[in-house]
């Protein structure tokens, strides 16, 4: 196996541990989540075969292309509503399982296919691995949002109470984090979603983080809102890869274990 950075090593740990358990050989319909966690998924389910009459469902323009390049066969949630199992990355998970996602803007897709999984799971590295969320993952809450209505929801996610000045926001526990319109790092002007949407970033005052699924109606109730980068009751399980080289497998009835990939 090749050698890594520590981190990427804790990713692909993840990754393993996750195919390795899941994905068995009567699953034919496999959802791909998005992330830099996600290409561990994809190597090793070809490195255990691979396609075996197999159809990929990716759950963005990163995926896709992932699936592609892997010689997979790709397939589409409209043609397989029923997913088997989806694999997916997260920015953060909490204690009980919920998360946050949307670091790559993906997560209306990525919602689409954690609900049409029969099993739903996430990957990611040891610095994901939280007790509320937002502890580890500065920059608020991922939403994606109809382009002309940004400014209205940016208003009524202010309202709701993500801080728009950093010393409140300190206050407020955000960690100094301000509710923002994401921009292009290589392209001026705002990052627009695989599905033509702006994405804005939201914190939160950590009282309010400490009750996910709240929030998420609150949030998902604005008009202009498509979907929210909370994951709430949803994921059977979540492995982190740490850095001594275990995983931490968190799973949807409370309990922790730690694994390791075959
Ligand atoms: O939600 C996501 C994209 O919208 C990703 O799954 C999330 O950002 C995790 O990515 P990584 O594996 O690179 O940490």
């Amino acid at each position: 196996m090749a050698a890594l950075a520590p981190i990427e090593a804790a990713k692909r740990l993840a990754a393993y541990a996750a195919v390795d358990r899941h994905v068995k050989r009567e699953h034919k319909v496999i959802g791909v989540g998005s992330g830099s966690t996600v290409p561990f998924v994809v190597e090793r389910i070809r490195e255990k075969g691979g396609n075996e009459g197999r159809v990929f469902v990716p759950t963005g323009f990163q995926s896709q292309e992932l699936i592609v390049q892997a010689g997979l066969t790709l397939g589409d949630v409209s043609q397989y509503p029923k997913i088997d199992v989806t694999i997916d990355g997260a920015d953060e998970v909490d204690s009980n399982l919920n998360s946050i996602k949307g670091g790559g803007a993906c997560q209306l897709r990525e919602k689409v296919l954690a609900e049409a999984a029969e099993t739903w799971v996430m990957v990611a590295d040891y610095r994901k691995n939280s007790e509320t969320l937002g502890d580890n993952w500065h920059q608020g809450i991922p939403i994606e949002v109809a382009p002309f209505a940004y400014v209205a929801v940016l208003r009524k996610l202010a309202e709701l109470g993500s801080p728009t000045d950093r010393a409140e926001s300190t206050v407020a526990g955000a960690h100094g984090a301000v509710l923002t319109l994401r921009m292009g790092k290589a392209k001026a002007g705002p990052v627009v979603s695989d599905n033509g949407n702006f994405i804005v970033d939201a914190p939160f005052p950590r009282e309010m983080m400490q009750r996910p699924a709240e929030l998420l109606t609150k949030i998902k109730l604005l008009t202009g809102v498509v979907e929210v980068g909370l994951f709430c009751g949803l994921a059977k399980a979540a492995y982190f890869g740490n850095a001594d080289g275990s995983v931490t497998a968190r799973l949807a009835d409370g309990t922790t274990e730690t694994v390791k990939a075959e």
